[in-house]
């Protein structure tokens, strides 16, 4: 019997702990005080300002009909707020107490932004900016950037959004947490203040909905964010952001594509749905982003993007932009992906899959059937370690299904309020555990590979990998969960026999990111004969950090390298100055569904090594 199946069904929830965000504490010691809802935070939300549209020679005042645009649609609400502020995250905190603590936030570390080395590769680069400033992205774009207190771009926006800008393809790698998101948002929104708006096209009584731009992501609740997001950066400029993914009813999502998308987020599955009911069509597609790339050209998911890609009525490379963003992109990957571009520029903000400095990496020897006392030694000196007051959020990794339910509950019986999220939880209650975790209610949160990549929740100070994975990629993405926008976190892994053939990988990746290495890891790796994903992929033992057409075969292609280092000053700027602001910045809906990868094989129930492992990736087979 695993431990997993030892555990008791009953269990008593202890007393819910509340998280208080921080623009709602004082500084002056710890206190706790019950505030009242308020509107608006921090800056002016007025919705009568007037917003601004590109209107071929300038900026014009946004009129009635544009506005009417942005009243609410492409929200996944079913009854959208009329022009609902996407700034306005009041909601988000209410009855919270406030928990005061002045070191709360101690934790930026602008050194680990030093000599980070970028690459670039590909024919007539366009040079990298300094600051917004420079890009000139438009008067409702930069209000919007303004409104998000992004004072100067990180540096994979310094690169990316240039060469974006200027019409190129691009796939682009940088490390988790460093803003990739607005790096294809800012240069897409920006392309279609230039183009008239979409409207829905009427065809034999149905509308069929044909958005300028594309932004496909392989979960449901990365979706969701990202929508989020874009919603924020397009706010008054007229463009209109919808979001379509699986395991919600389609109704509504129909609904909002007919009254006009501009900007199409979606996960691949429910999108060929819609386009094989005739409902989207992708004929006037300008732009094209795929977020996880690799993940979404990974075995099993190809062929659906290329379905999506290829065979529906996309314009092909060259006719449409297209952008790749992840943070560790496979050599095996790269060249699948070039099928997608055109003549593209290959851009690495750190090496490329590596992890961030800003993390502090831990690797513990603990045989399976100690690993939760270990855990509950690991908590229970955190506790007794941490300042009062101090709430920050723990994500814990788990191989399987039922193994996040029965460590839930562990935990919970245990006195540390827990919540757990994995593919066989229904909509709901996926969308609860989010938010019962970022709001601070549980702040635990158990978790399979569904919640491994692009989520952004604040405060994440300590990611676990209770159950390694077996790739290192996945790795470097579970732990990119915390140490996010310039903030620092930990990561603790429990490293058992059954981890072997991860070690070498695991200790190369943190050798790069001058982490300390255990002794006895060390040995483990020297000899382990398989380095872990992505030393297998690329036949070598050291990690690909490269633009794959740099390799022998493809040298004397018309494309150069350079090199250069971010200004560490800059970047050390811009995170000061935004230290405080990171509420306003990431979505209040996140919502929890995984393609049908992970349910493909929830029958099978053999506890936390069994066969009910939850990684949504090769063994797919669907998607949401
Ligand atoms: N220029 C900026 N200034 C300050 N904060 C920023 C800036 N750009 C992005 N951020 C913030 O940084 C955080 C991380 O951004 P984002 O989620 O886009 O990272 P990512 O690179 O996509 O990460 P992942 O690889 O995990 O998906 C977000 O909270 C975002 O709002």
């Amino acid at each position: 019997m695993s431990w997993a199946d030892s555990i008791t069904e009953s269990t008593t929830r202890p007393t819910r702990r509340k998280y208080i965000p921080r623009h709602r504490r004082n500084n002056n010691g710890v206190t706790t005080t019950t505030f009242a809802k308020t509107k608006t935070i921090g800056y002016s939300t007025d919705s009568t300002s007037p917003g601004y549209r590109f209107n071929g020679s300038g900026y014009r005042e946004l009129d009635q009909s544009d506005r009417n645009r942005d009243r609410g649609h492409g929200s996944s609400d079913p009854n959208p707020t009329p022009n609902a502020n996407p700034f306005d995250i009041a909601e988000k905190f209410d009855n919270l107490e406030v928990i005061t603590d002045t070191h709360v936030d101690g934790g930026i570390n602008f050194d680990a932004y030093e000599d980070i080395p970028v690459e670039t590769s590909g024919s007539n680069i366009p040079p990298p900016v300094q600051s917004f400033a420079e890009i000139d992205l438009g008067m409702p774009l930069n209000e919007n950037i303004k409104r998000c207190k992004y004072v100067k771009p990180t540096p994979v926006q310094r690169h990316a959004i240039p060469i974006a800008v200027a019409g190129r393809d691009l796939m682009a790698c940088a490390q988790t947490g460093s803003g990739k998101t607005a790096a294809f948002c800012f240069p897409i929104i920006y392309g279609l203040l230039n183009h008239r708006f979409s409207r829905p096209v009427l065809s034999r009584g149905v509308r069929i909905a044909h958005p300028l731009a594309l932004i496909l992501s392989p979960t449901r609740e990365l979706s969701c964010q990202i929508h989020e997001e874009a919603k924020k950066f397009s706010y008054q400029t007229g463009v209109k952001v919808v979001v379509a993914y699986g395991g919600a009813p389609m109704s509504q999502q129909l609904r909002n594509l007919e009254k006009g998308v501009d900007i199409l987020v979606a996960t691949p599955g429910r999108l060929v749905d819609m386009i094989e009911r005739s409902r989207v069509s992708l004929k006037k597609i300008k732009y094209l982003a795929l977020d996880e790339a690799d993940r979404m050209l990974d075995m099993g998911f190809e062929p659906q993007i290329r379905k999506i890609v290829e065979q529906m009525d996309m314009p092909p490379p060259g006719a449409r932009q297209t952008m790749l963003f992840s943070a560790t992109f496979p050599t095996e990957i790269q060249r699948l992906a070039s099928d997608f571009l055109s003549n593209y520029i290959f851009l690495a903000v750190g090496r490329v899959g590596s992890s961030t400095d800003l993390i502090v990496q831990r690797v513990e020897f603990v045989q399976d059937m100690d690993k939760r006392d270990q855990l509950m030694n690991l908590l229970h000196a955190e506790r007794s370690n941490g300042m009062p007051g101090k709430h920050l959020l723990t994500l814990v990794f788990v191989e399987t299904k039922r193994g996040a339910d029965a460590l839930e509950r562990l935990l919970s019986m245990n006195g540390f309020p827990a919540t757990a999220i994995h593919g066989d939880k229904v909509q709901r209650e996926r969308e609860q555990a989010l938010r019962s975790f970022k709001t601070g209610v549980t702040p635990i949160l158990v978790a399979t590979d569904v919640a491994a990549r692009g989520l952004d929740i604040p405060h994440v100070a300590h990611v676990i990998n209770f159950d390694l994975p077996k790739d290192i990629d996945n790795y470097v993405h579970r732990i990119g969960r915390t140490g996010r926008a310039g903030n620092t976190g930990l990561a603790t892994a429990f490293f058992s026999d059954k981890n072997m053939p991860l070690a070498k990988a695991l200790v190369e990746l943190m050798q790069e990111a001058k982490q300390e290495v255990p002794p006895w890891l060390s040995q483990y790796a020297t000899t382990s004969s398989y380095g872990g994903r992505r030393a297998h992929r690329n036949g070598i033992s050291k990690f690909g950090g490269h633009d794959f057409r740099n390799s022998a075969q493809f040298r004397g292609g018309n494309y150069y390298v350079s090199s250069s280092y971010t200004d560490a000053a800059a970047v050390a700027d811009m995170y000061a100055a935004t230290a405080s602001s990171d509420d306003f910045t990431h979505s209040n809906h996140v919502s929890a569904d995984y393609f049908g990868a992970t349910r493909a094989d929830s029958s099978a129930t053999t506890g936390s090594y069994g066969n009910n492992l939850d990684h949504g990736s090769i063994f797919a087979s669907g998607w949401d």
